[in-house]
């Protein structure tokens, strides 16, 4: 971090004001330079700093409470959040003041509050790690923690939110040989098949990278492609491929791939995926619904979603989202389904997936496609290291952040195979 730590501040505190303020993403911000004039180690520091404040974004709020007779602008409020996330995680109070006052005071409209600035988080300083510690974990946003709470009930939610503000580990999919990138990394081997990094640092520096030896994937992630079992020589069909994590798998496990998405930007990145493992598939850009080559044995659907599974790693999602895209979202998964299935050939299988929480992405996308489909059946979801409690009623297998507390989470996520009638 450059000697005053100004510019990073300034960029968290530029980033907090577009994802709670603007309902930007992280991601979108990032592509669109938001970082960029910053050299790399305020980069990183920036991006920290953000994600750190909105995981505690709610503890933030409710330490500052007691000291502030009103809220004030949200210029203000985003530099008290972000010097109580640093306050409290035992910064020097002097340095983390005076950065906040000045961010404060740079502003006209809100230049006269650089006094309550100083003020309040000097009382701040004064309760430090201590009374950040005693306050309760971060409550998720109302609009989706209402949907989740009716959906898997309190205690469920408030573990969620537990593994949601404890934030991920990385985790490594291996090309062919887990005990040789545990051996390699240091990491765990998760029950699934998955290898397992704590504090990974840079990912490209890890061993294994530049061979190609592993990709990075979320271990919940990995689990849709195990599904299908043995696909040596097989004629598989992801449909919505981008960035290619699963598209990897399959060509890995011997399938002959063919990974089709919309965005020739994304598809660019599972072409490079490709190459950097020594894997081919062959890429198609194009919308799914103008896709008509059929006759696969399998469809992977790994369709566009709320990606509520995936708070852990964006915790930016639920204050840039507000919900209001999600009934599109859910219309066009079971569109994406019923072509899915025109797709395959008689008796062929369509694993549909989503990194979604909420069941009308998942449980209920199942339910409604076996009502519009006679015929259509659901095989029981098995592959190694699958917890028989993760399947449900109607046949799928629902993943969730607070499953495998003692490896440290998962990805939320939904899944099932659906055969069609031979
Ligand atoms: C959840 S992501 C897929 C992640 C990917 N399967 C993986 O494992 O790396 C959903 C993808 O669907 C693509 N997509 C969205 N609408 C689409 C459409 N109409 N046709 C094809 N792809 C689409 C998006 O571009 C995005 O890359």
């Amino acid at each position: 971090m450059t000697q005053t730590g100004l510019p990073a501040r300034r960029t968290a505190h530029y980033l907090l004001g577009q994802i709670i303020g603007e309902g930007r993403l992280m991601a979108e911000l990032i592509a669109a330079g938001a970082l960029a004039q910053l050299p790399a180690d305020d980069r990183a520091r920036a991006q920290r700093l953000t994600l750190d404040a909105l995981r505690g974004l709610d503890r933030a709020d409710r330490m500052l409470k007691p000291y502030l007779k009103k809220p004030p602008p949200a210029h203000v409020m985003h530099a008290l959040r972000l010097g109580v996330i640093e306050l409290c995680s035992g910064e020097a109070a002097h340095g983390v003041v005076n950065a906040y006052v000045e961010i404060v005071a740079s502003n006209k409209r809100t230049q006269p509050m650089k006094g309550l600035t100083n003020a309040v988080l000097r009382k701040i300083a004064d309760e430090g790690p201590a009374g950040w510690a005693k306050r309760p974990v971060p409550l998720t946003p109302g609009w989706l923690r209402q949907p989740l709470v009716a959906a898997w009930g309190r205690a469920a939610v408030t573990a969620m939110e537990a593994a949601h503000f404890a934030g991920a580990p990385l985790d490594l999919t291996p090309k062919s040989d887990p005990a040789a990138v545990v051996a390699a990394t240091g990491g765990t081997l998760l029950p699934t098949g998955s290898v397992r990094l704590h504090d990974a640092g840079q990912v490209s520096a890890l061993p294994g990278y530049d061979s190609g030896d592993w990709w990075v994937q979320d271990a919940a992630a990995a689990i849709p492609v195990r599904l299908l079992g043995n696909v040596t020589g097989l004629k598989v069909l992801d449909l919505c491929a981008a960035p290619g994590g699963k598209t990897l798998q399959l060509a890995a496990a011997g399938a002959d791939v063919t990974a089709l998405d919309v965005s020739e930007n994304r598809m660019t990145r599972v072409a490079e995926n490709l190459t950097r493992v020594g894997l081919t598939a062959r890429t198609v850009v194009s919308d799914a619904f103008a896709f008509d080559q059929g006759a696969f044995d399998a469809v992977l659907l790994d369709a566009p979603c709320s990606a509520t599974g995936t708070i852990r790693r964006h915790p930016d999602l639920p204050y840039a989202k507000d919900g209001s895209e999600f009934g599109a979202l859910i219309d066009q998964q079971a569109a994406m389904i019923d072509h899915a299935l025109t797709l395959l050939k008689p008796g062929g299988r369509l694993v549909f997936c989503t990194c979604s929480l909420l069941p009308d992405e998942g449980e209920v996308q199942v339910e409604e496609v076996l009502e519009r489909h006679s015929g259509l059946t659901v095989a029981t979801p098995d592959s190694p290291g699958i917890d028989p409690a993760w399947r449900t009623e109607e046949g799928g297998l629902r993943l969730r952040p607070d499953y495998w507390p003692d490896y440290g989470g998962m990805d939320g996520f939904y899944m099932a195979v659906l055969t069609k009638p031979a």
